[in-house]
């Protein structure tokens, strides 16, 4: 079975190509783990199934280094496009991906190079009821820089969901947040019955956010597409960016342009790199353990 690593602003996954493969449902779990595992693996944020699709030209599925499957991601997306595009799966620029959050649309850029440079997301609308985060509570109420006290601690939360959940909190210094404790803490709390990725949000001026994150199932990060998109989105909200705007978003891994469009949809615009190709030998990595 061939793998293809590769990172959008060093979140990083071993993609599969399965238009030609088949892979059984019940090891993917452990598959993802184990091809994730920095010591005895490969050594990702997770792993990601490149799948044919009933509804859209393309399906992908995204699962966490913990194995947990994801319901979208947004690097995952840009790195999916540029290798369907570079390996002539596709010659069309703008083609549709469905995920378990929904089907999103690609365009395609080449701006200096023959190779795809900058891909761009139709990330779709924003969901913000709390029914459809999900978390606890009244389903039918937003949760917009509402105090939740998690582990003895009031959390200022804005959340969500880009297909996948989001609780975001705003913060002076994004670099003096110990996320790694408070990030795990939000991420199991009761309040998210799915679990939730954690983020939090320094507004640098009217176009110019900082944004760190923990993600669900992989926890620290260097970079999370939908993550970005949802941070842009809470600032919004909370009155502290403008609707319309192109935002950068720097991330620890780079930057993105997001955009809340006026039709509701959030656009994303950042690049995809390969790190390497490979194979696996399926025997080791779908050990129960590895130790
Ligand atoms: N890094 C991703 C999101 C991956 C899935 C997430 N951890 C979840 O379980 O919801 C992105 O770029 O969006």
């Amino acid at each position: 079975m061939y793998f293809t690593k590769m990172h959008g602003l060093g979140n990083n996954y071993i993609f599969i190509n399965l238009l030609e493969n088949t892979l059984q449902e019940q090891i993917l779990p452990t598959l993802a783990k184990n091809l994730s595992d920095v010591r005895f693996g490969i050594g990702s944020d997770g792993m990601i199934l490149i799948c044919d699709s009933k509804v859209a030209d393309f399906r992908m599925r995204i699962f966490n280094a913990d194995g947990s499957e994801g319901k979208n991601c947004g690097n995952g997306l840009r790195c999916v496009a540029k290798y369907l595009y570079d390996h002539q799966f596709i010659d069309s620029t703008c083609f549709t991906i469905e995920t378990l959050g929904g089907i999103v649309e690609v365009h395609i850029s080449q701006e200096n190079t023959k190779e795809v440079e900058f891909v761009t997301v139709d990330m779709g609308e924003p969901k913000l009821l709390k029914g459809m985060i999900p978390m606890k509570g009244d389903p039918t109420t937003k949760t917009i820089n509402e105090p939740l006290t998690i582990g003895g601690n009031v959390y200022y939360l804005t959340c969500v969901s880009m297909g996948n959940p989001h609780a975001i909190m705003f913060v002076d210094d994004v670099h003096n947040v110990p996320l790694e404790t408070i990030g795990p803490m939000i991420e199991f709390s009761d309040l998210f019955p799915e679990r939730v990725n954690v983020g939090v949000v320094e507004v640098k001026n009217d176009n110019e956010i900082d944004y760190r994150v923990w993600e669900r199932g992989s926890g620290l990060t260097m970079a999370c597409g939908t993550g970005a998109c949802a941070a842009v989105v809470a600032a919004t909200l909370n009155g502290k960016l403008k609707q319309n705007q192109v935002i950068t978003v720097h991330l620890p891994g780079g930057d993105l342009e997001i955009h809340w469009d006026e039709h509701n949809h959030v656009w994303k615009k950042g690049r995809a790199e390969y790190i390497c190709h490979g194979e696996i030998k399926l025997d080791y990595f779908t050990k129960e353990t590895m130790l």
